[in-house]
C-alpha cells in the first residue's frame, strides 16, 4: 500500500506533469503549416523548443528539486530533455490523439531530415512505450525518474539527486502493482525503456551533428541546452 507521503508526492508529480504542457496553439501548428523538410524541421524544432520550457516548470515542481545545488538542477536538465522529449512524444504516439496530431508529428519527424538509420530505433521505441499502456500518473513519474538520474555528466552532488529518486521509484514500482496487478514485470518492464533512452539519446546527439552539418539552426534555448553552435 502506498504511505500518505507517496501518495502526497504521486498527486504533486501528476497535477505538474498536467499543468505544463505544450500551448495548444503550438501543438495545433502541426496540423496546419505546409509539409516540405524544412517546413517540417522549423515546426520540430518549434514543438522541441516550447517542450523544453514545458520540462523546465514541470521539473522546478519536483519535490526536492530546488533543495538541489544549483549547477546540479543545471546539469540534471541539460542530461535529461533529449530522453525526457522522447518519452512525452512517445506519450502523443500512444495517446492516439483524437486532434490528428499523432499522424502528422510522425509524418513530420519521418520528413525532416533525419537519418533512417535512427527512425528505425526512434519508432521502435514509441512502439514500445505505446504497448505498456501506461497510466499518466507512470508517465509522470517515468519522466520525474529520467530527470533526477544520478549518473548525468557534472553531476557534483551524486547521492542528493540518488535520494530522490529512489523515493520516485519506490512510488513507481508500488503504483505499477496497483495499476497492472496481473503483470508481475511491467516495473522492471518500464524500467528497461530507461535503458533504451539511453540508446536514443546517443543516436540523438548524431543527429544533431548530421542536421548541424547540413547547416539546420536551432533555437537559442535548444543551442544551450544541447550545446550546439
Ligand atoms: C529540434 C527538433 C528538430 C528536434 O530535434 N530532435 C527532436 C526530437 C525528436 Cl525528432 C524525437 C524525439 C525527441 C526529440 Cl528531442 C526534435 C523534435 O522534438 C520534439 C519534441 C516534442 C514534441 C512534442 C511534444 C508534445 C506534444 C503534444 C502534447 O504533449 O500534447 C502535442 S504535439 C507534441 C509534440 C515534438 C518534437
Amino acid at each position: 500500500e502506498m504511505t500518505k507521503e507517496q501518495r502526497a508526492l504521486m498527486k504533486a508529480i501528476v497535477d505538474a506533469y498536467n499543468r505544463h504542457q505544450i500551448p495548444q496553439d503550438v501543438a495545433k501548428k502541426l496540423l496546419q503549416e505546409q509539409y516540405s523538410a524544412e517546413e517540417n524541421f522549423l515546426l520540430l524544432t518549434e514543438m522541441a523548443t516550447s517542450q523544453v520550457q514545458v520540462l523546465v516548470e514541470f521539473t522546478k515542481n519536483i519535490p526536492g528539486f530546488l533543495s538541489l545545488d544549483r549547477e546540479d538542477q543545471i546539469a540534471l536538465l541539460k542530461g535529461s530533455t533529449v530522453e525526457a522529449m522522447f518519452l512525452r512524444s512517445a506519450q502523443v504516439f500512444s495517446r492516439k490523439m483524437p486532434n490528428g496530431h499523432t499522424v502528422v508529428l510522425e509524418e513530420r519527424i519521418r520528413k525532416s531530415g533525419i537519418p533512417d538509420e535512427f527512425m528505425t530505433p526512434m519508432f521502435n521505441f514509441y512502439k514500445s512505450i505505446g504497448e505498456l499502456h501506461m497510466v499518466q500518473e507512470e508517465q509522470a513519474i517515468l519522466t520525474a525518474i529520467t530527470i533526477l538520474m544520478p549518473d548525468r555528466p557534472y553531476v557534483k552532488d551524486h547521492q542528493a539527486v540518488e535520494r530522490l529518486q529512489e523515493t520516485m521509484l519506490n512510488v513507481l514500482r508500488k503504483l505499477c502493482v496497483l495499476q497492472h496487478p496481473q503483470e508481475q514485470q511491467y516495473f522492471a518492464r518500464l524500467l528497461g525503456r530507461l535503458t533504451e533512452l539511453r540508446t536514443l539519446s546517443h543516436y540523438h546527439a548524431e543527429m544533431l551533428t548530421s542536421w548541424k552539418m547540413n547547416d539546420h539552426k536551432f533555437t537559442p534555448l535548444l543551442c544551450e541546452i544541447w550545446d550546439v553552435q
